[in-house]
């Protein structure tokens, strides 16, 4: 289905500005002062949320079949959903994060750049993959983004719930993934412009609700984690690291 650029509106028109990649050693030390808000599934949101959860889909080793993210991650989300045009739905692919999919993912990208690139060493290797992925860990001073519950991948849909073609794939580690990469390029053709103009529309319907973008990917958007705090210049991140409730912590608590 093809939407007209009117339909877009200004967001569409309006360019990703550059920013910087972030410093992980400086973001680490950002205050966090945890809040204790719930995971919520996001399966349970209404139209036009949609829910795919990639990595249980892809299979990967320890990946939940639900995409679960903070109660304000949740509600900001679904207002975005609600402000994008008539016939354009969001898609969410990942939300928290199970520390083990963290490191699979990591480990993954690590060893096929390396096999890639054997003549990179050590510290280019580890740059190369934080470009894409962040460093696993579980550290409650500086957790992985998506370990809190507050960091979100999303896409957008059609009428069809047809992914639009944002450009590049979902975790394409390649430079065509910079959010601002089609800014920066002359002669469009027409999907390029297209595509440029949904990443706009993303960006900004996410951006008018609290959410900051990691530059490196146009799906990653972050509310209340330490790229959150860094992004949106705010005094200190809202949420560390947190897991799933489990039927024996429950019940501990109860009895
Ligand atoms: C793996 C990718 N979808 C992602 O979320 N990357 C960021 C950098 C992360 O791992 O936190
Ligand atoms: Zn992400």
């Amino acid at each position: 289905m093809t939407l007209s650029d009117s339909h877009l509106g200004t967001w569409a028109k309006t360019p990703i500005p550059h920013l910087a990649e972030p410093c992980w050693e400086d973001l680490s030390r950002l205050p966090i002062e945890p809040s204790d808000e719930p995971l919520v599934p996001m399966s349970l949101a209404p139209e036009p949320v949609k829910v795919f959860p990639a990595y249980a889909r892809l299979g990967i080793p320890g990946a939940v079949p639900e995409c679960y993210v903070r109660e304000s991650v949740y509600r900001r989300l679904l207002a975005v959903a609600r402000a994008l045009p008539d016939g354009i739905g969001l898609v969410v692919l990942d939300g928290w994060r199970p520390w083990r999919v963290q490191q699979y993912l990591f480990d993954t990208l690590y060893e096929t750049i390396h096999t890639h690139h054997p003549e990179f060493d050590e510290a280019t290797l580890l740059e190369r993959t934080r470009e894409f992925v962040s460093v696993p860990s579980r550290d409650p001073l500086a957790p992985s983004p998506h370990l809190t519950g507050g960091a979100v991948d999303v896409t957008l849909c059609d009428a069809d719930g047809l992914m639009l073609d944002m450009g590049s794939l979902f975790d394409e580690a390649s430079p065509a993934s910079h959010s601002d990469y089609l800014e920066r390029l002359n002669d469009l053709d027409e999907r390029k412009r297209r595509a440029r103009d949904y990443r706009r529309l993303l960006y900004h319907a996410m951006c008018a609700q609290g959410f900051t973008n990691l530059p490196s990917e146009w799906w990653h958007y972050d509310y209340g984690d330490q790229l959150w705090t860094h992004y949106g210049g705010h005094a200190r991140a809202l949420y560390g690291p947190t897991e799933l409730d489990t039927i024996e912590s429950r019940w501990r608590r109860q009895l």
